[in-house]
């Protein structure tokens, strides 16, 4: 496994190259052209420059987060042929610079979503969290100002301004995508992507919904186990992976992590690992990584992990704001270095204990 952190990229991040390198273990960023809107070509060039800035700083990029999925593709518009058409040629740019996986996901309208983006814990930090009750009174057409006030002036992923202004005519043209459509509408993607995917041995990973349940009114499908190996099975080549996100599929209780590891063995590029505090049905909220810290067993999931073989990019997720750390959400640089870590430990004992090394 190749541990990682998530960087944005120049001018997007408060955490800088030079912090990520002193984290012990890492080597390598997942990091992404924040500039771009989905859709738009990447070309050579600013690929080129992101990964200057990266090596430059004696990191790799270990892999892409994220190339993102226009809604046109998701929704099936007339602009999808060419959406899809500027997706294979960032895909022929990325191979080209020798960039091997590619974090995607295909929520519709809003990435992963949130109630609070600061609830305080009992140790003092502040961390994501999600309360349904709180959710189902939000006016999906007012969350432009409501996460406008709670993201400490950062833009979040997926909740650029860009889309939030445009969410009425959004919602509006997803208004026949049904699960079943939207589906068929990630087939049509994956099987138009697999020439490029092959030709350069890029393995896709598409993130889990998050959480994992439709909201909104908006349907939302990559989000358990039978869902995951429907979509596997469907297209069913190397190329067509999952990014392992314990957090967004470990929302929902019912979803076993351990059981969908083994059922997408060999087909994990990607895994985010992170932990997660249940308070009560409809409510949840982000934990330190360790295992006692929050609701799952980490230990089980890096075993997991371990025995069927994962030999992708990993990461640390959503870090808690502690020590007095101003950044983006989820997305400092002590609580993630301090996950990047322990789960490191974690695999250092799993794989001595094994006694294969
Ligand atoms: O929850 C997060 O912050 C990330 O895991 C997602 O934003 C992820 O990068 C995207 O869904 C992948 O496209
Ligand atoms: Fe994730």
């Amino acid at each position: 496994m190749e541990m990682t952190l998530r960087w944005y990229g120049p001018g997007y991040d408060s955490v800088s190259l030079e912090q990520i390198k002193q984290i012990p273990g890492v080597k390598g960023v997942v990091t992404t052209l924040m500039g771009k809107q989905a859709g738009e070509v990447w070309t050579e060039a600013e690929i080129l420059e992101l990964k200057k800035a990266v090596e430059d700083a004696g990191l790799t990029i270990a892999g892409i987060e994220s190339v993102n999925i226009s809604d046109d593709i998701k929704i099936g518009t007339e602009k999808r042929e060419q959406h899809i058409a500027n997706y294979i040629e960032t895909l022929e740019n990325l191979g080209k610079a020798g960039i091997h996986m590619v974090c995607y996901n295909f929520m519709p309208v809003f990435d992963w979503t949130r109630s609070d983006l600061a609830r305080v814990r009992p140790d003092g930090s502040t961390v994501l969290a999600y309360n349904q009750d709180v959710v189902d009174k939000i006016d999906p057409a007012h969350m432009k100002e409501s996460v406008e006030k709670m993201s400490n002036g950062f833009v979040m992923p997926g909740w650029e301004p860009e889309r939030l202004s445009r969410l009425e005519a959004l919602f509006e043209a997803y208004k026949d995508i049904d699960e079943e459509k939207l589906f068929h509408n990630l087939v049509y993607f994956l099987e138009s992507i697999g020439e490029v995917c092959e030709k350069y041995d890029i393995r896709m990973g598409i993130h889990p919904d998050d959480p994992a349940w439709p909201i909104f009114g908006l349907p939302r499908i990559v989000r358990n186990k039978e869902w995951i190996v429907r979509l596997l099975k469907a297209v069913d080549k190397p190329y067509n992976g999952i990014t392992l996100c314990t957090g967004s599929l470990g929302s929902n209780p019912a979803n076993d992590i351990c059981d969908i590891i083994k059922a997408a063995k060999g087909r994990i590029p990607f895994a985010h690992v992170r932990n997660l505090k249940y308070n009560s049905e409809r409510d949840f909220e982000e934990a330190a990584h360790l295992s006692s810290d929050g609701s799952m067993d980490m230990h089980a999931i890096m075993k997991a992990l371990y025995e069927t073989g994962f030999d992708g990019v990993i990461r640390p997720d959503h870090g808690r704001m502690i020590w007095g750390e101003v950044a983006m959400p989820g997305y400092g640089l002590y609580d993630r270095a301090l996950g990047a870590v322990y789960l490191q430990g974690l695999w250092e004992a799993i794989d001595k204990e094994s006694g294969k090394n």
